[in-house]
């Protein structure tokens, strides 16, 4: 054992003595240079490159790093074992990154990289005009050196992408108001917060199916519409009776595909050079939304003179009529309208959704309706037995079998003929929601009423409703397979 000690002792001698001479021959400079040499060799024998990509570039931050560090935020959860959680401004999300020199490896393209996250303490500051945070942090980026064009010419344009699009699912969604808005801003905006979602409207399955595909393939479809010359932008009108759930269904499109809303009062707009300047200050991905259209401004006004068709809208009864395109003073013409949706300007922002909804889908002007300015139209009908299910199971949470089959069987058969809006029934659903069976028996109780007072004739007919017999549909796969099998047609 002792000499064991001995033969330590005579080494760690050895290794003080080698380190002096060290120290004598070589300065610290020196030292410092040859070390730098030697990395520079290492560097340049090895097959891999890396790029470091810091938080501070000079005095400005570095939109590169932060947009790494959310897109890896993506990633993150799924890869590594240490995590940091953050939560951004005007966000309700919570989200993830790589904790301080830990890495995380990525894969884009079959191509792998590896990202390290390098945090060290700055040096402590002289005399700055602009206080730097302590840490000096910076993402490294490895890569192999037969990647470097792959990685240059589209990874980190993918990086950019995917970050903005994180950030903006991220923020709460806003909705927009012209009704208070100032000369210099026109839109005001609060946080958009409705709960309504596809899954909680009541409507028909197929009907439901369609619309969010359609809407999906909107979203995705930058290269067709690229491609065809068309603009990125869809039109919907949603017509029905009240309370059939016309506004809810703008909510659910909103939070399916994550868009702010802008809320057009078109009441409140003078000119045809206003509309066009709120239409310029909308931003992408977002939908303009004008509720009730029919009341908002007058379409019936049209008279035919010279062979040219006069339409006029007017805010507060009939004005002095105008040819179509012609402006004038403190009115919106319909050409007006049109040119909001469809003209040049339509298209100063992408991906954007148009949707005009009316209780009375007949007074419109047909110019309005046509296909590629209202490409889809939507009739929001009074409750089905299908739309019935999803309310029962909204409001009582009942599923498909916890209610008899007798009385299942029995408001099968008197709901279409009562025609009562989803809105009438979430009411006394709610109303009844402590005891379940007190709601479902007052409801088929309200439904007879209604239907024995239609068939006597008591009810006046609602002559808006066109309606379509309600399609009877299964679920999951059968349903994707019965919607895909219904002709492609505009108005469903
Ligand atoms: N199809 C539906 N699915 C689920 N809930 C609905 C539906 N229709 C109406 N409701 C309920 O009724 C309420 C009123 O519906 P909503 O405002 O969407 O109707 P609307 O068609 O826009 O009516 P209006 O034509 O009067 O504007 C909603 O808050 C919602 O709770
Ligand atoms: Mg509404």
């Amino acid at each position: 054992m002792s000499e064991f000690w001995t033969s330590l002792a005579s080494l760690m001698g050895v290794w003080a003595f080698c380190q002096s001479l060290l120290h004598t021959l070589f300065p610290r400079e020196l030292r410092f240079a040859s070390i730098k040499i030697l990395q520079r060799i290492l560097h340049w024998a090895s097959s891999y490159c890396y790029y470091d990509i810091t938080e501070i570039d000079g005095v400005n931050t570095n939109e590169l790093y932060n947009a790494v560090q959310l897109y890896l935020s993506s990633s993150a959860s799924i890869t590594a074992n240490r995590l940091s959680l953050t939560r951004g401004l005007n966000s309700s999300a919570i989200s993830l990154g790589i904790s301080n020199n830990d890495r995380l490896i990525d894969t884009y393209g079959g191509i792998q990289v590896i990202w390290e996250h390098v945090v060290k303490q700055r040096q402590p500051q002289t005399i700055s005009w602009r206080p730097l945070p302590e840490e000096k942090r910076g993402f490294t980026l490895r890569i192999h050196k037969k990647n470097k064009k792959i990685v240059l010419d589209s990874y980190l344009g993918f990086i950019m992408e995917r970050a903005s699009e994180i950030k903006r699912l991220n923020q709460d969604r806003l909705l927009y108001t012209n009704s208070r808005g100032g000369p210099l801003d026109p839109w005001e905006s609060v946080p958009f917060k409705h709960p309504s979602t596809f899954d909680t409207l009541a409507m028909d399955p197929c009907k439901k199916y369609r619309i969010m595909s359609d809407l999906k393939d909107f979203a995705d479809g930058e290269a067709f519409y690229q491609r065809t010359g068309r603009a990125w932008k869809r039109g919907y009108l949603l017509y029905g009776p009240p309370g059939t759930g016309k506004s809810s269904m703008i909510a659910a499109m909103a939070n399916y595909l994550g868009y702010d809303i802008y809320d057009l009062e078109l009441t409140e707009v003078q000119t045809n050079s206003e509309l066009r300047k709120l239409l310029m200050k909308t931003s992408a991905k977002s939908i303009i939304v004008i509720e009730d259209i029919d009341c908002s401004v007058n379409l019936t006004n049209r008279k035919k003179s010279n062979g040219n068709v006069v339409r006029e809208i007017g805010l507060d009864g009939p004005r002095p009529k105008k040819m179509r395109g012609e402006e004038g003073a403190n009115t919106i013409t319909l050409s007006g309208l049109l040119n909001f949706t469809d003209g040049l300007w339509s298209c100063c922002g992408n991906e954007r959704i148009f949707v005009f909804t009316t209780n009375y889908v007949e007074k419109l002007d047909p110019a309005l309706l046509r296909s590629g300015r209202m490409d889809m139209h939507i009739f929001m009908s009074y409750c089905s037995f299908d739309s019935l299910k999803i309310l029962f199971k909204n409001y009582l949470e009942y599923e498909e079998g916890d209610i008899d089959e007798d009385l299942m069987k029995e408001l099968r058969e008197v709901i279409d003929e009562a025609e009562m809006t989803p809105a009438d029934i979430s009411e006394l659903l709610i109303k009844n929601k402590r005891d379940k069976k007190k709601a479902v028996w007052e409801l088929l109780e309200a439904l007879r009423f209604k239907s024995e007072k239609k068939k006597e004739g008591n009810v006046i007919q609602d002559t808006r409703a066109l309606e379509t017999s309600p399609r009877q549909c299964g679920g999951g796969d059968q349903l994707v397979k019965q919607c895909q099998e219904i002709s492609v047609e505009n108005i469903i």
